[in-house]
């Protein structure tokens, strides 16, 4: 999705909380859905809703929209009780995404994306524009895909399509039910990536339910681990769920490998980072192998003038005269500041890399070895709670 995209009215209607106050939900049948939930979906947050089949995550995602009435409990939208508000007036302030998207197969999908703005009495041109600037959004160029019909498309377009229908009137929240799960893996994981940027420039309050603990993690700002009965087992950052699951049903619902998802959700901190010996790309050859003999290393990384990553230099070739920009080499194996343990690590075996450079910007920061990325991993699980009985170290 592009989101260079002008963007300046998609993100306007501030997010808004959702609380669950002692919901319920009895089904006429006697089955429980839903037993005394409370829960509170903080504003701006993308708010993942994972567990076993039948937990009851669809049943609590759907009172909040009302497709289902609580037995008991409250709904708050905001300071607004969703009981009191009219349910056709609330489906409009919230959007929905569901598995097969639901987009009416017989409308164009400029149609199917103007339906709630044209419900709202949006004028023609205001629709109009609206729907453009969202199909730009969600990555679909207006003039290939804007005009064809739903079975027109793969069935990620139409995901994408989905989205930028629930967006389209700019809602407080949106509700999501395993929306990416219909489509294969790989192209699962770009919508996903896709959707989290989107998400960047939209912070909605986003309710996500699915049953895969992979997507969890790799969305959620926080994740609620529910069992039968919609009983919340752990409510936390993925971070948090992984390091220390609360419970033996967290522990084995996270998996064995837990230590490597952790991987994925783990920040860089700048302590994680090795300062091995710099030299400059203008320096003398001979004044580069001083530093290394200096500094006892095998290896240096070389700077431009502006201190950006220009590449590095071995002992090997830190011989003879010229420059050090002559005799070393090109350094792609670097990934930001910002990015997470695991694509540290898989930029270093990609690559076949020793090591990997972190920059912030274009400033060189230091470098993340196999030896201090472990240590980081291990780092990033200390002072977790002792691990539960059964879960597998790392
Ligand atoms: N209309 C209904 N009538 C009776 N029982 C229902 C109804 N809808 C759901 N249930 C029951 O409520 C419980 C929770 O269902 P829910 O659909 O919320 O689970 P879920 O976690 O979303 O499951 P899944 O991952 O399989 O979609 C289940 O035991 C289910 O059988």
């Amino acid at each position: 999705m592009d989101v260079s995209a002008p963007t300046g009215s998609i993100a306007a209607a501030p997010a808004q909380a959702i609380r669950l106050e002692g919901v319920s939900k009895t089904y006429p049948d006697g089955s429980v859905g839903v037993r005394q939930l409370d829960l509170t979906f903080a504003a701006g947050e993308l708010t993942v809703l994972v567990g076993p089949s039948g937990c009851g995550k669809t049943t609590t995602m759907k009172m909040i929209n009302r497709i289902i009435e609580p037995t008991t409990g409250r709904v708050l939208l905001g300071d607004d009780d969703v009981t009191d508000v009219d349910p056709v007036e609330l489906r409009r302030r919230i959007g929905y995404v569901i598995q097969n998207v639901g987009l009416f197969p017989h409308q164009t999908v400029r149609k199917n994306i103007g339906t709630v703005p044209r419900l709202l009495g949006w004028d023609k041109r205001r629709t109009a524009d609206r729907v453009e600037e969202l199909l730009d959004l969600v990555g679909l160029d207006p003039a290939a895909f804007g005009d064809r019909y739903p079975h027109q498309l793969s069935g990620g377009q139409r995901q994408r399509a989905g989205v930028a229908r629930a967006l389209a009137a700019d809602p407080a929240v949106l509700l999501m039910d395993e929306p990416f799960s219909a489509v294969d893996p790989i192209v699962r994981e770009r919508l996903q990536s896709e959707f989290l940027r989107l998400q960047e420039t939209v912070r909605k309050t986003i309710v996500f339910v699915t049953h895969d603990i992979e997507e969890a993690v790799r969305l959620g700002d926080r994740i609620a681990v529910m069992s039968q009965g919609g009983k919340v087992e752990q409510f936390a950052p993925p971070a948090e769920l992984l390091g220390s699951p609360a419970t033996p049903f967290v522990a084995d619902f996270v998996g064995a490998d837990r230590g490597l998802k952790r991987l994925a959700v783990t920040g860089i901190d700048m302590a994680d980072l090795e300062q091995p010996p710099v030299v400059h790309a203008d320096d003398d050859v001979r004044a580069a192998r001083a530093v290394l003999e200096r500094a006892g290393a095998r290896w240096a990384v070389v700077l431009d003038d502006q201190d950006r990553l220009n590449g590095w230099i071995s002992t090997e070739r830190a011989t003879g005269s010229g420059t050090v920009r002559e005799a070393g080499r090109r350094m792609d194996a670097w990934v930001p500041i910002d990015a997470s343990l695991k694509t540290a690590f898989s930029t270093m075996l990609q690559l076949e890399a020793g090591w990997v450079a972190v920059l912030d910007g274009e400033r060189f920061c230091g470098v993340l070895t196999p030896e201090s990325l472990h240590a980081a991993l291990r780092r990033s699980i200390e002072g977790s709670v002792p691990e539960v009985a059964g879960a597998a170290h790392l």
